[in-house]
């Protein structure tokens, strides 16, 4: 039996599409993902209670962030309704994370079932710190450096982060939801790294091994089932793909594979919660590691663009178009496709002078479905950028907005050299003064891992 006492640190790391957005939602197509060197980080710790006293409590928190502490009470419901988690109240308000929350349901149920635990003490008490590495929300003068004074109550001393530490995770002086998030899927990160800390945790290593192959597969059914539930829609999914596998060809799972779930506490819940994780249900993900890698002395890179414009409602609009011009619509998704595809082929076989070719191959399509369907996928602001850029600056060889496209992102296929990164800096910076808005280069680069356990020595300081 595993021994809770151990501390168990697990990361996760961030996605981007950066081909395949919209068509990656039918399975008949696929995704091109990048998995990013930015990780959510979850450490578990076991909660020492006073002997003869039972506590069900797990206590989350994000000490970068000011009042990011959540606390749930958990027991087993009745009718096999699985672990049901209930929120206690924290100073004078709740503050919900439905991520958290979910994810904690979802995975202590799991628990339960695999570990077959009969009583919901046998889950013993527990605290899971969440440490988002920085690119994650954008800093424009709000992050403060992990050495200032913090008046949250959950952080621990400031003095006691050393500077390696320090530099690493920034202390943001705003609660979770006044941080400006740069885009790089947190959520889905955060529920599979909660995820995969709970069933490392909890579960002994013979039935749950994160680098097993059954390990992962058994992490990403769990943790695709909790983050569509948390987020009330089933996108495609591939954020919680690039999450658990790193960077892959994604083709996504079919939908009603998660219909008919109960709710966590519901009669029902644990076993379909069990079967649809285990493997008893088929999942039809396909998921190609194979299929992608970067040519050598390239990176992807991303930039954060602040422009204000909103970009809500795109992929409801632009389904809308192809339901209706279904065969111009389909003429356009399989070439597009096929345009995807050789670009994944340029990368794979580290053809660098085709790298241009194959991305304005690829824009000039997502360009036409933005036209046709009417949705700023590639806004004429973002056009000019990229053309500037790969024009401009040595060392850019393509780029793309990224997943649904819009106005707040880039990613960029360059020279992998501090030279390039220097003269980007200094374009954008450029740019963002003459052309109005912010736009900024991130620290975040384009990596293969997916999910993996970490030293807990990492994060000294942050942990108590
Ligand atoms: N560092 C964190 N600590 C705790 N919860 C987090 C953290 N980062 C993200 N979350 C959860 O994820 C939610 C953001 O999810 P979402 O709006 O889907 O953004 P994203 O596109 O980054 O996934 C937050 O409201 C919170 O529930
Ligand atoms: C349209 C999509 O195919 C891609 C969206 O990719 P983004 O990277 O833009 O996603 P969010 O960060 O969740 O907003 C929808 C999907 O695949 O679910």
């Amino acid at each position: 039996m595993r021994s809770e006492d151990v501390t168990t640190a697990v990361s996760a790391p961030g996605k981007v599409l950066l081909a395949g957005g919209y068509l990656v939602l039918d399975r008949a197509y696929n995704g091109l993902v990048f998995g990013l060197s930015a990780r959510i980080n979850v450490i578990a710790q076991q909660i020492h209670t006073s002997e003869g006293i039972h506590l069900n409590e797990i206590v989350v928190e994000s000490p970068q962030f000011l009042e990011a502490q959540w606390r749930y009470g958990y027991h087993l419901a009745d009718e096999d309704g699985g672990i049901k988690v209930t929120q206690l109240q924290v100073g004078s308000r709740i503050n919900p994370n439905p991520f958290v929350e979910t994810a904690l349901s979802f995975a202590l149920t799991y628990v339960a079932r695999a570990g077959h635990y009969r009583r919901s003490h046998s889950i013993r008490p527990g605290r899971l710190t969440i440490l988002a590495d920085n690119d994650y929300y954008s800093q424009g003068g709000t992050a403060k450096s992990a050495s200032s004074n913090s008046s949250s109550s959950t952080t621990p001393p400031a003095a006691s982060i050393n500077a390696q530490t320090a530099s690493r995770f920034a202390r943001f002086p705003t609660t979770l939801g006044g941080a400006h998030k740069t885009g790089l899927g947190s959520s889905a990160a955060l529920v599979t790294s909660l995820t995969a800390a709970l069933l490392t945790h909890y579960l002994d290593p013979s039935v749950f091994d994160l680098s097993s192959e059954k390990g992962k597969e058994v992490l990403h059914n769990l943790a695709q089932a909790a983050h569509c539930a948390a987020q009330g829609k089933v996108g495609s999914g591939f954020d919680v793909a690039a999450a658990v596998y790193g960077s892959c060809l994604y083709r996504r799972f079919s939908p009603g594979i998660l219909s008919n779930l109960p709710e966590p506490g519901s009669p029902g819940f644990a076993s379909k919660l069990e079967q649809l994780v285990n493997g008893t249900v088929k999942w039809d993900t396909e998921v190609l590691k194979e299929g992608v890698s970067m040519p050598a002395g390239i990176a992807l890179r991303m930039c954060d663009v602040d422009c204000g414009s909103q970009t809500v409602g795109m992929v409801k609009q632009v389904l809308a178009w192809r339901a209706k011009e279904t065969g111009p619509a389909k003429e356009l998704w399989d070439e597009l496709q096929n345009r995807n595809e050789a670009l994944a082929k340029v990368l794979k076989e580290g053809r660098t002078g085709d790298i241009k070719t194959a991305v304005t191959a690829v824009r000039d399509l997502v360009r036409k479905m933005g036209t046709e369907s009417k949705v700023p996928i590639e806004p004429e602001s973002q056009t000019e950028l990229l053309d500037a850029l790969e024009k401009e600056v040595e060392g850019v060889y393509g780029g793309v907005v990224p997943g649904a496209g819009g106005f707040d992102a880039l990613a960029l296929l360059v020279k992998d050299d501090a030279e390039t990164v220097t003269k980007i800096e200094e374009f954008v910076e450029n740019w963002s003064k003459t052309k109005g808005g912010r736009v900024s280069l991130l620290g975040v680069k384009g990596e293969m891992e997916g999910v993996r356990m970490e030293k807990v020595e990492g994060y000294a300081g942050w942990i108590r």
